[in-house]
């Protein structure tokens, strides 16, 4: 079994034109593998802008479409995984917000549907209203690679410490987070829960941003971050494009976890946890 592996988190610059955005993505798949990367992850929303008014012209079929197909032939070409942020996902008369995973191969081994939808209001500040034009997905989503269980979830996502603790239980050594936070919420919630969720279950989690564009509709926050077992951060962009590259040591998810057994201490007898 692997015990190391190492990832490549891609601040990508998002612009209007979907073409650049994928051919940008599919360039730094290229340049991550030079770097010896196994594993390189997408922003949410990487071949769109992020925002409601944007889903349904830019969506696309799951896997059919032209950014599936550029991102399988990417991950086959370059023998990598690639974990590729996400898109709008068009099935039926269904939009959803979607994480698509490839092999190194170019095997699609997994697609996340976002669960839950970042509906919310901040007087003053922000507004967004994704279920407007998108569904939710109902499925929790892990994949294996080389061995290391993987989980998906997609930037809200983050919030529901209830949604970590399923993929948890299911094995997962890592969890990622294609994610877009903003500027009311990214300074206070981005580092703290992605600290909070690694803590929580002794894994390392990874959070996915496109870089700041201060014109764009949304300003995501940035700050593409890896974070330990441990809970510490072992990386961190600024919020600029740019690639977080990153060794993941396996063995440490186990060192915690058998120094601080709480896997096991959990007093289940008293509460209950949702593991279906
Ligand atoms: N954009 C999101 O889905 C979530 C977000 O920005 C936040 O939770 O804050």
């Amino acid at each position: 079994m692997l015990r190391a592996l190492r990832i490549a988190l891609v601040q990508l610059a998002v612009g209007s034109d979907k073409k650049k955005n994928i051919a940008e993505a599919v360039k730094q798949i290229h340049m991550a593998k030079q770097q010896g990367a196994q594993l390189v992850a997408l922003p949410e929303c990487f071949n769109s802008p992020y925002g409601t008014k944007y889903f349904n012209d830019y969506a696309e079929e799951v896997p059919g479409g032209e950014t599936s197909l550029a991102l399988l032939r990417a991950a086959a070409e370059a023998g990598v995984c690639v974990v590729g942020g996400t898109l709008p996902e068009r099935c039926g008369d269904r939009l959803y917000n979607t994480c698509t995973v490839w092999d190194g191969c170019g095997k699609l081994l997994a697609q996340h549907r976002k669960m839950h939808l970042f509906d919310i209001d901040i007087p003053g500040k922000i507004t967004f209203k994704e279920s407007e034009a998108l569904s939710p997905g109902d499925q929790f989503t892990t994949f294996d690679y080389e061995g290391v269980k993987i989980g998906i979830g997609i930037c809200y996502d983050l919030r529901f410490s209830e949604m970590s603790h399923v993929l948890a239980s299911k094995g997962c050594s890592m969890l990622i987070y294609p994610a877009a936070f903003n500027m009311t919420t990214g300074p206070k919630h981005w580092e703290l829960l992605a600290r909070a969720r690694a803590n929580d279950h002794q894994l390392y989690v990874a959070l996915v941003s496109p870089a700041r564009d201060t014109e764009a509709s949304y300003v995501a926050w940035g700050h593409s971050t890896l974070v330990d077992p441990w809970g510490e951060v072992v990386g961190k962009l600024d919020e600029n494009s740019g690639v977080l590259v990153c060794d993941i040591d396996l063995n440490k998810v186990e060192e915690v976890r058998n120094q601080i057994p709480i896997r096991s201490q959990r007093r289940t007898d008293l509460y209950d946890t949702i593991t279906k």
